[in-house]
């Protein structure tokens, strides 16, 4: 038998196999993988493959570090996988930095990774399970996140992502309580969320008119602009209070089972929900091979009215640091066609083409990390409750692409990341600095053979685009033979697609940093497959992930020899291949395996040939093997030529999609330049006017002025401190002062008229007549009266100027200006 796996140091994962129990409707399929018996008390850790109808085909036996067979639980998994050390690593239980941990699943398409990772209607996955144990652990550890003010900024401020952090409270009402966001129709809810009736008030009351979202103020991203659209803290804090109720004890989730089964009558149990309806939508579409877009018209999220419970973990916790206190946040993306999106931030609607998308992030170094690489930009969500962080999950997953096929109904078609940041700090140091260790969970994509997916179009090319990922993450995981030579490990592997940047590139120690060394991440790879499926598609994952592989050859003796050995011998034997191949003395060395007769006959006798018609029949021979080895190499050369024309294919669909990102991007440049420019110049114009304005009063100013002088009176300019009132008196006396002077002019008119018409005799100086005042009197008293009023305004700034005497003042007194 073949050796154990051994674990070595330089391991990138610990590898376990968990088989699937069969599909319904296939239950007539040759199952082609067995489970060797292990020793007395022992797990298997051991499998066999034997190839279908093909007896030519090697044999092959992996090793893992443990295989979990068909009716192996999710309780089995999570106890049975290292998920438990992994948690304990990331929390760090005796002081100092966190382990970064990393558990993924892989396999081929419909092999149950989403079912292990995420769990069912009623069972929960490892992710759920993780996040329990996590938040079990921490619980007299964890920050209050409400009632310390001061957490949000220091949490900010140690995150090296340039990340947009949220509270949970904030970042739950505007996902689930807004009706107006838009979502993805092809999304993939973890735990199909039970639908209660209308009345049940599955969706929140929101506080004022209309809940506005962060769906739609998004492009600002303003944080403080959420917190001002979301719940008042008060209600907020009575609303955890309610939801720290979950998770409950096996006895209380009984009891709370029996209420919901009573309020929700079965067939609303049953009742598709609204993102497994979308994916039905989507499915339909998607095999039509129609273009599935980014983004749909708006969709509310109903919030899941309850979440599975079960297997139940309250006796199982994890160390965590004493002498710490914790945080937790939590971010979501997803690997699709090569780019990284974000699924905690919604689709953005474009200015200039109207419509829903998503910006790719970058995986880059950043200022505050420059030696690790992070995915930058993401929106991350501090939770304080387990509640919180499943509906956080719950969000996340309504936004990653789905799709149905031909092989999985409900098909991912992107590589999923749930990554929980642990945050630690010692106890009491409130402005201290986080450390930060992280727990991603990832849920690959399953790799997929078109003729079976029967998928068409943009289905087809992410099918492509994910063989091709998950091809180079099969060398990335070859590569562990090479480190365990100790020889050094290729990086430039891993930076062959984003996908495997994401995976390993923390593998390694950093070589920057050599002051600061963070341990390597340690890795829990589930290899998912199905022992009824496809053969070819399930061998090769095997090959490249399992911990070690022995083939056995079956020799398959020429015709020629088997007739020459008949004709020596005048017969020959027939086994039963299948017999061979469970015997328990089958051994790995080369087997040899004689040839199976198709006519089912133990023996059969030949008549001797003569020497010419065994030439021919060697040569036909011969030639009918050649033939056979070229059929066999065009058959594997047309293979990878299929595989390389979907990679093309795919690459071709991506540069396309990217080809529109770039152009939009374009737009919205040319568009939010174009806004700037116009902005300018409104502001340029506005200026203009304005002057225009300030010219068009001046200029008024001085005809008022020139027509004040006209009047015998100069007003200086008016200083700041001058009110209107005194301006509209101004006005007011110069009004009366033309009136009186044309009246006065009128009257001395008149009076001209009169003396002469009058005898000489009779013409008396005007000043005698007591009815008519004297021309200069009148002046010199409409001066004193103007310099009354100057005087009484009492204002200092302004000062009356007395002026030079006009001529007809100059006129002696006794000199009549008619005499
Ligand atoms: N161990 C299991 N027990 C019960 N049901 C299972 C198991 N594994 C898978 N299934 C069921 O098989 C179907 C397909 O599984 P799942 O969606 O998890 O496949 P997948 O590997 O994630 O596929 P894809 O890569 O296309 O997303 C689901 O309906 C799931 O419930």
């Amino acid at each position: 038998m073949m050796d154990p796996p051994q674990k070595t140091q330089t391991n990138l994962f610990d590898v376990y196999l968990r088989l699937r129990p069969p599909q319904v409707g296939n239950t007539n399929a040759e199952k082609f993988l067995l489970v060797e018996e292990p020793e007395e008390g022992d797990a298997p850790t051991h499998i066999t493959l034997n190839p279908p109808n093909d007896r030519r085909r090697a044999i092959e036996k992996f090793a893992f570090t443990r295989v979990f067979e068909e009716d192996a639980t999710q309780l089995d998994l999570f106890q049975g996988t290292k998920i438990l050390p992994l948690v304990e690593g990331a929390l760090a239980p005796h002081g100092g930095d966190g382990t970064d941990g990393l558990l993924a699943t892989l396999g081929m398409t419909g092999s149950g990774k989403t079912h292990t990772m995420l769990g069912c209607r009623s069972q929960r996955g490892l992710t759920q399970l993780a996040l329990d144990v996590v938040f079990r652990s921490i619980q007299s550890n964890i920050v209050d996140y409400e009632s310390t003010p001061a957490l949000e900024a220091s949490i900010r401020s140690s995150d090296a992502s340039e990340a947009n952090i949220y509270p949970a409270s904030a970042f739950l009402e505007s996902i689930f309580g807004d009706v107006t966001a838009p979502s993805r129709a092809g999304s993939r809810a973890t735990t199909p969320m039970i639908v209660g009736p209308s009345h049940t008030n599955l969706t929140p009351k929101l506080p004022g008119k209309f809940p506005a979202s962060i769906r739609l103020v998004c492009q600002e991203d303003d944080l403080t602009r959420i917190t001002v659209l979301s719940t008042p803290p008060a209600q907020r804090r009575k609303k955890k209070q309610n939801e720290t109720s979950v998770p409950q004890t096996p006895v209380a989730s009984q009891r709370s089972k029996l209420t919901n089964n009573a309020c929700s009558p079965e067939k609303h149990y049953m009742a598709p929900t609204s993102a497994a309806k979308s994916k039905i939508l989507t499915k339909r579409s998607c095999l039509k091979g129609d273009y599935l877009p980014s983004a749909t018209p708006k969709r509310p999220l109903q919030r899941p009215s309850a979440l599975p419970q079960m297997p139940d973990i309250s006796s199982v916790r994890a160390s965590c640091d004493p002498s710490a206190e914790y945080a937790i946040v939590i971010s979501m993306y997803e690997v699709y066609n090569d780019r990284i999106f974000d699924l905690l931030t919604p689709p953005i609607k474009s200015n200039a083409t109207k419509e829903y998308r998503r910006r790719a992030l970058l995986f880059k170094c950043t200022e505050t990390s420059p030696d690790r690489k992070v995915v930058a930009g993401l929106r991350k969500v501090v939770c304080s409750t387990l509640h919180e962080a499943l509906m956080v999950l719950e969000a996340g997953l309504h936004e990653r692409r789905v799709a149905g096929t031909g092989s999985n109904s409900v098909s991912s078609r992107s590589h999923g990341f749930f990554s929980i940041e642990i945050k630690k700090r010692r106890r009491g140091r409130m402005n201290g600095p986080w450390g930060t260790s992280t727990l991603s969970i990832v849920d690959l994509a399953g790799s997929e053979r078109a003729r079976d997916a029967k998928t068409q179009g943009a289905t087809l090319a992410e099918g492509g685009k994910i063989n091709e990922s998950l091809m180079y993450l099969g060398q990335c995981l070859q590569m562990q033979a090479d480190l365990n030579n100790n020889s050094k490990p290729n990086l430039r592997l891993f930076r062959q697609c984003k996908l495997t940047e994401l995976l390993f590139t923390n593998s390694f120690p950093s070589s920057h940093s050599a002051a600061h060394r963070r341990a390597p991440q340690k890795g829990v790879m589930i290899v998912t497959a199905d022992p009824f499926g496809d053969f070819n598609a399930t061998s090769q994952i095997l090959r490249y992930s399992a911990l070690a592989r022995e083939v056995t050859v079956p020799r398959i003796p020429s015709i020629t020899s088997t007739i020459l050995s008949g004709q020596n011998t005048g017969h020959f034997q027939h086994h039963e291949p299948s017999a061979l191949s469970s015997s328990p003395n089958f051994s790995p060395v080369l087997q040899h395996r004689p040839l199976y007769h198709p006519s089912g006959t133990h023996s059969r006798t030949f008549s001797p040939v003569s020497d010419t018609e065994r030439g021919t029949m060697e040569n036909a021979a011969l030639e009918i093997a050649r033939m056979a080895d070229m059929i066999d190499q065009l058959n594997g050369e047309l293979a990878r030529e299929s595989e390389a024309r979907m990679a093309a294919e795919a690459h071709l669909m991506s540069m396309e999609d990217r080809i529109m990102d770039l152009e939009q991007e374009i737009r919205e440049e040319c568009y939010a330049d174009f806004e700037q420019r116009l902005a300018m110049e409104m502001n340029r114009w506005k200026a203009s006017l304005s002057l225009e304005q300030e010219r068009g009063e001046a200029h008024w100013d001085r005809k008022a002025e020139v027509l004040a002088r006209s009047v015998g009176v100069v007003v200086t300019a008016p200083s700041d401190e001058d009110d209107v009132e005194n301006e509209n008196k101004e006005n007011v006396l110069i009004e009366n002062l033309e009136q009186e002077n044309e009246r006065l002019r009128r009257e001395v008119a008149i009076l001209k008229r009169e003396l002469t018409s009058r005898t000489p005799s009779k013409r008396a100086p005007l000043q005698e007549r007591g009815d008519l005042p004297s021309s200069k009197g009148d002046v010199t008293s409409l001066g004193g009266k103007m310099e009354q009023l100057r005087v009484s305004n009492g204002s200092p700034t302004k000062k009356v100027r007395r002026l030079p005497p006009k001529k007809w003042e100059s006129v002696p007194a006794d000199d009549d200006m008619f005499g």
